[in-house]
């Protein structure tokens, strides 16, 4: 593959393929998710792992998924599971499969025994087009390691940020899957009193800001990304209760360069969707800015701002976004005032 396609992925849809109530969803997904993702790795008990197995080769081979893409994170590289995984899926359903997500990946290595292993698969299985591999970010060396990991092999779709594992293995202290944490702030001075600081706030309070832990970790994603032209997506968000601070940390992502994010619960695909679907305010701003630049050169004045190539080239990026989007969905083609 010369470059990889791009396909709506704004939400990567996780299911237990050894959990019948969940497994028994799925076709009814397919065709309003952009990615449906058969999870064999973490989540699944160990004494499930081959009926997860079983299950999604089952699901791949009786379902039309429509417009959806259908992904799969198999068993880590040192685990006793993986090799079956890749060969039974790869030969019994390896027409159906887009892209392999490989977990705690930690150098090229890694990437080129996958790489081997599909290439050896697919030809034993008459499979006609690559399956794609994505890279879960979630080791302190894969960190490290990042921009070698996203040129490695033109199989690589993308990465995804691993916040848990990663957190654990970089010894953070924090217990949460993915989102923010309130002790990571920073706090205004103290106010000057006449018997010296106010350190304690007990007269002017000082106001505290929570950060983004994840900030660094997801801008030298998109970095790597963007330089190999492969796709940054956040993670999970594991308080399925908490829709606000989900919303809040996939909106963080999308601004960041992410184009897309997991949903572990059902309620989170409408929200993955909403986020990284640009607001249709944003594509018809964009609309008016590459309109009044005309050939795409000079500056000119819009709303009493300045608009010149560069500005034109984000806006460029706005509204290819939403064409690619409304062209398979009606209603954001409307919001957006293009072709469905
Ligand atoms: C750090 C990491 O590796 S993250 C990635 C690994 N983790 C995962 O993949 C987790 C995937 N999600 C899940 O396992 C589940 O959503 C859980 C365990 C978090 C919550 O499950 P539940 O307690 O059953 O949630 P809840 O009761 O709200 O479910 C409501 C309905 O949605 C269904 N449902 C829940 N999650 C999913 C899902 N991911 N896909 C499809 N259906 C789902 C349930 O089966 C239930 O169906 P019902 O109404 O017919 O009974
Ligand atoms: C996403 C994932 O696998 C993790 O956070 O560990
Ligand atoms: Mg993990």
């Amino acid at each position: 593959m010369r470059e990889i396609p791009s396909r709506p992925s704004r939400a990567i849809h996780f299911f237990d393929p050894s959990n019948a109530k969940m497994a028994a969803k799925v076709p009814a997904m397919a065709g309003t998710v952009d990615v449906l993702l058969g999870n064999l790795e973490d989540a699944i008990k160990a004494d499930n792992k081959e009926a997860a197995r079983e299950g999604l080769v089952t699901i791949g081979r009786e379902t039309d998924f429509g417009t959806s893409q259908l992904w799969t994170r198999v068993n880590a590289l040192d685990s006793p599971w993986v090799l079956d995984d890749l060969t039974r899926l790869v030969t019994e359903i390896g027409d159906k499969l887009d892209v392999v997500m490989v977990p705690k990946v930690q150098g090229a290595e890694d990437i080129h025994y996958v790489d081997r292993l599909l290439a050896q698969l697919e030809a034993k299985a008459g499979v006609q087009r690559p399956i794609l591999v994505h890279a879960i970010l979630e080791t302190a060396r894969g960190m490290a390691n990042v921009e070698e990991i996203c040129g490695v092999s033109p199989r690589m779709q993308g990465i995804s940020l691993g916040p848990a594992d990663l957190a654990a293995d970089r010894r953070m202290k924090t217990t949460r899957v993915g989102g923010g944490h309130p002790g990571y702030l920073v706090r205004s001075d103290a106010a000057k009193t006449d018997d010296g600081y106010d350190v304690h706030g007990e007269q002017t309070p000082r106001s505290t800001y929570q950060q983004d832990l994840w900030h660094y970790t997801i801008a030298r994603m998109v970095d790597a990304c963007a330089m190999h032209g492969i796709f940054p997506y956040y993670g999970p968000y594991g308080d399925i209760t908490d829709v606000v601070g989900c919303e809040d940390q996939f909106r963080n992502a999308f601004l960041l360069g992410c184009v897309g994010t997991w949903t572990l619960h059902p309620k989170q695909i409408e929200i993955a969707k909403r986020v990284f679907s640009p607001a249709p305010e944003d594509v018809e701003h964009a609309k008016r800015v590459v309109e009044a630049m005309g050939d795409g050169t000079g500056a000119v004045m819009l709303d009493g701002k300045m608009e010149d190539d560069a500005s034109l080239k984000q806006c460029l990026v706005m509204v290819r976004l939403a064409e690619q989007l409304a062209e398979g969905d009606p209603e954001l083609a409307a919001a957006y005032g293009m072709k469905g």
